[in-house]
């Protein structure tokens, strides 16, 4: 690995927090000529994700621990590989601890990709490489804030005014692929998102969000029907907007306070022992005390 720039000796361990990105809206806008698609997209993160550490070593490789590593990738098309060897480094023992599902439309491999890169520039000293190469979702999540992603997703511009959101998460083990659930889209020409106003409280958010989609979300269903069980089971639990993340499966419900989103959280978990339920908050930039502010 490369010095850090001050000079100053290389700590032997550093480690970041790679949170779920959640797509409260996500226009499908366009379709540029290589076939991927032009989105729109009000993006934040919650205050639960994946956990990245790297050490210097001599050769490149990588650990996966934690209650969701089943099925992530261990070899070199883990993105946590990809973005170090993106990055140049050759050197390098990581351990990815995981606890978000995989393929599920909360970002957890772009996020442990971005997370990689900023351990390896905040606390490494290795320069960044052009992090879209890693997929269409990385350049928001290496931001790791509310943001508006336009573009294919390399449009990245920082949102304010979005209050803390009490939220449940919920995926129910069913993983669907995205280039599928885009493959399936009945148009690809929808309205871009409305103006983000600032919002006096979490009521209010979801009441503006009500007026916006995610265009993915019909194509998902038609793909996973178990997504709308679970769209079923968190408007029950009194959650005052529900909406599919990204390409699905998980879903998200938005609660206009925390007691009432970790109640729900807990019904919704009794009663569907097969699924992943976990109660957050969304849109407070990275919770972790341990991590440094990213600046865009
Ligand atoms: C749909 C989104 C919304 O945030 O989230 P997820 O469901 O993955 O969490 C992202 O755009 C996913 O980003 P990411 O998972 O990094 O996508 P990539 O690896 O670049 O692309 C996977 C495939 O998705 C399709 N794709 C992705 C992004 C985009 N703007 N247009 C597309 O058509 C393409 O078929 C591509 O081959
Ligand atoms: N570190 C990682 N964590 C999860 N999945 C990974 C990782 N690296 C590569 N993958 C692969 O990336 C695919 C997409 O995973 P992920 O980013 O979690 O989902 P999504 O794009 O739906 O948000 C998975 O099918 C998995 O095989």
């Amino acid at each position: 690995m490369a010095p850090t720039d001050t000079g100053a000796p290389t700590p032997a361990r550093q480690s970041e927090f790679a949170p779920a990105k959640i797509n409260l809206t996500l226009h499908v806008t366009g379709r540029r000529a290589d076939g991927y698609h032009l989105l729109d997209s009000l993006v934040v993160f919650a205050d639960l994700g994946d956990r990245v550490a790297v050490a210097p070593d001599t050769g490149l490789s990588l650990t996966v621990t934690g209650p969701m590593a089943g099925g992530v990738p261990t070899g070199p098309d883990n993105l946590v590989l990809r973005a170090a060897r993106l990055a140049g480094v050759t050197g390098a023992a990581i351990t990815l601890d995981k606890h978000l599902p995989a393929a599920a439309g909360i970002g957890g491999g772009s996020s442990d990709a971005a997370a990689t890169l900023r351990v390896l520039r905040d606390r490494l000293g290795v320069a960044m490489p052009a992090p879209l190469a890693l997929g269409a979702d990385v350049p928001v999540c290496l931001a790791a804030r509310t943001a508006r992603m336009r573009g294919i997703g390399e449009n990245v511009e920082p949102v304010s005014g979005l209050p803390p959101l009490p939220a449940v998460l919920v995926n129910p083990g069913v993983s669907v692929a995205t280039p599928d659930v885009f493959r399936r889209l009945s148009r690809r020409d929808g309205s871009a998102m409305d103006d983000i106003p600032a919002f006096a409280d979490a009521r209010a958010c979801a009441d503006w969000l009500r007026g916006q989609r995610n265009d993915l979300e019909a194509p998902a269903r038609a793909l996973a029907p178990g997504i709308g069980t679970v769209l079923t089971a968190l408007g029950d639990s009194g959650a005052a907007l529900v909406r599919m993340s990204g390409s699905g499966a998980t879903c998200f419900g938005l609660f206009t306070d925390t007691a009432t989103a970790r109640q729900a959280a807990g019904q919704i978990a009794a009663a569907n022992p097969g699924w992943w339920v976990r109660s957050t908050i969304l849109g407070a930039a990275h919770h972790d005390p341990a991590d440094q502010p990213i600046e865009l």
